[in-house]
């Protein structure tokens, strides 16, 4: 079989059979595009305008000569079409077809053939408009849509490799599928809309004011009919040709309609809200899922570039967003408890979103967010769903660490997914103590994700050293705890935050925590409460920072959660002279808060000490900033784990410092950093928000522009970061490019 074309023959010149020969044309995939079409008028027009080079009335030369024949004719005439090309083809020719269904076509060659030549490869192009006839074709038509190609186990490989070269080079993704998957997916992502189209239509034109209704009918009536003006021969040969599918999926739909009926008629506002909330976001979430992006990016085509001038004072007041820890928090007890629990300032931030997600995925029915606000209908510790897929959780290993404690318990199986980030991020530190309690928990090769969970595990208390200080693995086991027999206790080596501790008891958990032991029996039900959320401390300390480096900087940071097992950063910049105070204090829901007030005075170099790493871990980008601009050498040692966040977050930080001109030595766990001018620089984000807002406040001292790349990750935890950055004073703006153009 050659691997090279010189001559297509394409039969049917319609929208997809004329765009198909126009794009080739364009592209010079081979140097004839011949055309075959039954109506002589629509072959004429395809020559005058240019969209095939040659036109063929009858088959016999035309088929003898081609190396590629592809069927773009109605499925129904598939058959026909096959045993007229018959007597004149010749073996080296690959055959290929567009329709819609592929288990009929199949039928059809078999038919034909008495079985499916090996170079027949069945193919169907994702691409298609409301248009039809050859006046219609479009060289453009294909280009970054998908073309599923259905070869038969025993089809010729490099026919295959043919048919996908001559899609992709009109700039279509070829992918391949078994044929019976095919036709189930396209009933369901297509044949289905397009009936549900068009029998909505005719419904209404079979009122008896429709003249009425279609004169008031406004945009959602018109985006959701528009393929309801598609070929009608075309969907009534498609309803024949996948009749099975069609029906299995009409059924379903049939009952999902049927629900939402009763809800309405039931006035059962929390289905009807059910429906409606994760259908509202499942579209985004599945986008980002198959993207393996972050979560809730609408332009994930976007490359965004944040570019930092040297600021003057930061001054006046300003308030970050609500802290994420907390938010993940509240989704996950909230949905536990009983009763309904509404929070305020919640983060709206990629993260916590994927949290929302996951337990709607879990059948949770979750209002919100709306300007920090979320209302959730708990379920009860023994109320989630099965979720009809795995749980994607972008970026967040709060999420994934937390979920694994909480699903090693429930009844039902899962798998938990992360975008690339997470999925290299350590889960056995998670996974081991679950399997002690008596989980059933599979992690990757590497022990990261994806995370496997088998249900139906009774699990038993256990008094668990945690290796590593980690609030994560703490909360995972304190949730597991909650459904395990017997009394669960966790023993830190370090201070880690205690949001888990603090809200189980506003859900009206008892727990106990002596010499750094926590404590916590099973048996106990979660009450719905209502929640505020404080600022982030973590978001906070950028500013706090860039405050403390900028000459004449007087700022206050309002209303940010204080928990002394966070506050390391504030110990951390007071040890190297910063003038901080807290004003305004006040406890929020069990959790210290109070107004954050920096104003510049030199900072300069500490060994800071070991025992602050784990109350200051997240800030530790942004404390290199500090110990950049400080006098002296700063020393940090114990600081390993900042290796297994988004990013390594030391070697990101050297990297970059070391580009602005700073002396960074690591030597192991040890980190030296010697403070003195800083330079403008180019600076990778490594993917990571942390790093990224950090060296956006290294920018502000910095001589000249620092740029820093790839840096839409910020919404991970700060979407709102430029904005608030602007209102502070620092000279900073974002640059958007398309990366799909
Ligand atoms: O429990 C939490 O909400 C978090 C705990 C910390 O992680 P580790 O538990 O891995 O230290 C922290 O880095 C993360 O941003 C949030
Ligand atoms: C490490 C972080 O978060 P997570 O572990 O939830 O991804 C962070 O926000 O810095």
């Amino acid at each position: 079989m050659s691997c090279m074309a010189n001559r297509v023959l394409i039969i049917g010149l319609g929208l997809i059979g004329g765009s198909l020969a126009k794009a080739l044309k364009k592209k010079h995939f081979v140097n004839v595009v011949v055309g075959y079409d039954r109506n002589l008028d629509e072959l004429q027009q395809g020559i005058d305008l240019g969209i095939i080079d040659e036109g063929c009335s009858d088959f016999s030369s035309a088929v003898k000569t081609a190396d590629i024949i592809v069927l773009a004719v109605p499925v129904k005439a598939t058959e026909a079409v096959l045993f007229d090309i018959k007597p004149y083809l010749q073996p080296h020719t690959v055959i290929t077809d567009v329709g819609s269904t592929k288990g009929n076509v199949i039928v059809a060659a078999q038919n034909v053939f008495g079985s499916v030549p090996r170079n027949f490869i069945p193919g169907h192009p994702i691409a298609g408009s409301e248009k039809s006839g050859v006046a219609a074709a479009d060289d453009t038509l294909f280009v970054k849509h998908k073309v599923i190609l259905t070869p038969l186990p025993d089809s010729d490989k490099s026919a295959t490799r043919l048919i996908a070269r001559m899609w992709q080079s009109t700039g279509a993704e070829v992918l391949q599928m078994a044929i019976e998957r095919h036709d189930e997916v396209l009933a369901a992502t297509s044949h289905l809309p397009h009936l549900l189209a068009f029998s909505l239509v005719d419904t209404l034109a079979k009122e008896q004011d429709s003249t009425e209704i279609f004169r008031y009918a406004a945009g959602g009536f018109r985006d959701f009919t528009r393929i309801a003006a598609s070929d009608p021969t075309m969907w009534h040969d498609v309803c024949l040709a996948n009749k099975k599918q069609i029906l299995d999926q009409i059924d379903n739909f049939t009952a999902g309609l049927a629900s939402l009926r009763r809800a309405i008629v039931d006035g059962d506002s929390q289905s009807m809200l059910g429906v409606f909330t994760r259908a509202k976001s499942a579209r985004e979430h599945f986008n980002k899922m198959l993207s393996g992006t972050a979560y809730s990016q609408t332009h994930h085509n976007l490359q965004v570039t944040f570019h930092i001038r040297s600021a003057g004072p930061l001054q006046g007041r300003i308030s970050v967003s609500g802290d994420k820890s907390m938010s993940h928090r509240a989704i996950v007890l909230g949905a536990l408890a009983e009763g309904v629990t509404n929070i305020n300032g919640f983060l709206e931030s990629e993260d916590s979103l994927a949290t929302v997600q996951a337990f709607r995925d879990m059948g949770v029915v979750i209002e919100g967010p709306h300007q920090g606000a979320v209302k959730i209908y708990g379920v009860g510790l023994h109320g989630l769903y099965p979720p009809p897929g795995p749980l994607y959780l972008g970026n967040s290993g709060t999420s994934m660490r937390l979920l694994s404690g909480l699903l090693a318990a429930q009844k039902f199986d899962t798998e938990l997914l992360g975008d690339r980030s997470l999925s290299k991020r350590p889960m056995e530190r998670v996974a081991e103590p679950l399997r002690e309690m008596g989980a059933s928990i599979n992690t990757s090769e590497n022990g990261s994700a994806p995370v496997y969970i088998s249900g139906g595990q009774q699990l038993s208390a256990i008094n668990y050293q945690m290796p590593v200080a980690s609030a994560q693995v703490k909360s995972a086991l304190l949730l597991a705890g909650l459904y395990a027999q017997g009394v669960t206790q966790i023993k830190q080596s370090a201070i880690t935050r205690d949001h888990t501790e603090r809200m189980l008891k506003n859900f009206g958990v008892e727990l106990t925590t002596q010499n750094s032991v926590v404590s916590i029996a099973s048996g106990q039900i979660l009450r719905a409460t209502n929640l505020d959320i404080p600022a982030d401390i973590s978001s906070a300390a950028f500013f706090i920072v860039a405050a403390a480096i900028n000459p004449g900087s007087d700022l206050v940071i309002e209303q940010v959660g204080v928990n002394p097992s966070r506050s390391g950063i504030l110990d951390i910049m007071k040890m190297m002279g910063a003038d901080l105070t807290l004003e305004n204090p006040m406890t929020l829901n069990g959790e210290p808060v109070a107004d954050v007030h920096v104003r510049y005075t030199p900072l300069k170099a500490i060994t800071i000490p070991e025992e602050l790493v784990s109350v200051a871990i997240d800030e530790f980008p942004v404390i290199f900033v500090a110990a950049a601009a400080a006098t002296g050498v700063t020393c940090l040692t114990g600081v390993g784990e900042l290796r297994y966040k988004e990013s390594d977050r030391i070697e990101a930080m050297q990297q970059g410092l070391l580009r602005m001109g700073i002396n960074v030595v690591v030597e192991g766990d040890n980190i030296l950093i010697t403070g003195g001018e800083l330079q403008g620089a180019n600076i990778s984000s490594y993917d990571d928000h942390r790093v990224t807002m950090a060296f956006a406040v290294a920018g502000t001292i910095a001589k000249d522009e620092v740029r820093i790349e790839a840096c839409s990750h910020v919404a991970t935890s700060f979407p709102e970061f430029i904005e608030v950055a602007q209102k502070a004073g620092i000279r900073i703006h974002k640059e958007e490019t398309n990366v799909s153009s």
